[in-house]
């Protein structure tokens, strides 16, 4: 049986510190190019293999964590006061609770999601990673990234990732208290680099990422083939990163990706992110590539495509997906 997450964190939490008044706290989303898929502690939310992400410069969570008058806790999401009994809430106050000590100091936590939305992107990272953040601030605990990026990952394993910005790589570590599984922030830059988010379909997933990887891991056969596989793509697409070589890049990339999921469809009861349009923009992508622009896709839990490119080449991108607005096209690097 693994430690809780109460036990850990007491352990690296100083011991007498008086909380502020209010704390604000920015964290990106973050695309993975090598995906987390799986876990080997579901408490502690320690992941099988290790991943690599690039994350989003401004697009993310804004946080911030103050007193509450109110006599009781308070969480806004996107200027909406939310019912506490919401999952959302409780999922929120249940992670402070991991850290404040006085829990009869009621808090207000107001939280916005810049990200587009209808983009479907995975905003458990940017949120849990600004959240560790405020908290950390609010609290006066003052640690290091290092130990922040590992209680972010107890939130929510991709928040780890979304503490830092440019090509983050989280190790998987190998502590019993799970505290080197954390992320590192690689020197690595790529001002060409460009990301563009494709959406395709709306609508909610009737599985969170949560469940689809427990599902995975307990059902797919498949999935005996993916740690291996993942430790490989992480070598290439880090040594793809130095040499800013695209074309390894998103190979690797989408073929992790599409290796993920192939895992997700052969767990029992299937498990199928796309939609029709997913696969019709699968299409457009390899037809564009065949046509000689340098350009692959990734997809995550969900029905939608990231696409990678350069930027010397967003003009064909742009010219074949004109559904990209300008807010869709990420440069990572500014
Ligand atoms: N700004 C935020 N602050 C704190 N938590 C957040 C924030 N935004 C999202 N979350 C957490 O992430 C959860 C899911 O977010 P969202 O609906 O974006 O799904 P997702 O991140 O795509 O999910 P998945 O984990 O399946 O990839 C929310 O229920 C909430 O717990
Ligand atoms: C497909 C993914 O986006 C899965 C993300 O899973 P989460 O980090 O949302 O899962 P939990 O740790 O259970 O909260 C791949 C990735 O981001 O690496």
């Amino acid at each position: 049986m693994s430690i809780s997450k109460q036990k850990v964190i007491a352990n690296y939490l100083p011991n007498t510190t008086e909380p502020g008044t209010k704390a604000d706290a920015f964290a990106p989303s973050n695309i993975a190019l090598c995906k987390y898929w799986g876990k080997r502690d579901v408490e502690l939310n320690l992941p099988i293999n290790a991943s690599l992400s690039i994350s989003l410069g401004e697009l993310g969570s804004h946080t911030t964590l103050s007193e509450s008058d109110r006599g009781q806790d308070q969480v806004y999401l996107n200027n909406e006061l939310l019912s506490l009994d919401s999952p959302f809430a409780r999922k929120v106050i249940g992670f402070i609770d991991l850290f404040r000590r006085d829990l009869k100091q009621p808090v207000q936590v107001r939280t916005v999601n810049n990200i587009p939305t209808a983009a479907g992107l995975a905003s458990s990272a940017s949120g849990f990673a600004a959240l560790t953040l405020a908290i950390d601030k609010f609290y006066r605990f003052d640690l290091a990234l290092d130990h922040l990026s590992a209680f972010a990952r107890m939130g929510s394993g991709s928040a780890s990732r979304s503490l830092y910005q440019g090509f983050v790589e989280w190790h998987k570590g190998s502590r019993e208290d799970g505290m080197d599984s954390c992320a590192e922030r690689l020197a690595l830059e790529w001002p060409g680099f460009r990301i563009g988010l494709l959406k395709v379909a709306t609508g909610e997933k009737k599985v969170d990422s949560r469940s689809g990887m427990q599902r995975t891991v307990e059902s797919a056969a498949l999935y005996s083939a993916w740690p291996q596989q993942a430790a490989n793509d992480l070598v290439a697409i880090k040594r793809a990163i130095q040499q800013q070589d695209l074309e390894c890049l998103g190979q690797t990339a989408e073929q992790n990706a599409l290796s993920m999921h192939a895992t997700m469809i052969a767990s029992w009861p299937p498990l199928l992110y796309w939609q029709p349009e997913s696969v019709a923009a699968m299409h457009r992508v390899w037809e564009l590539r065949a046509s000689g622009v340098p350009v692959y896709l990734t997809m995550d839990a969900g029905p939608n495509l990231k696409l990678l490119f350069q930027h010397a080449d967003e003009m064909q991108v742009r010219d074949a997906f004109p559904e990209l607005v300008d807010a869709d096209i990420v440069a990572p690097f500014g």
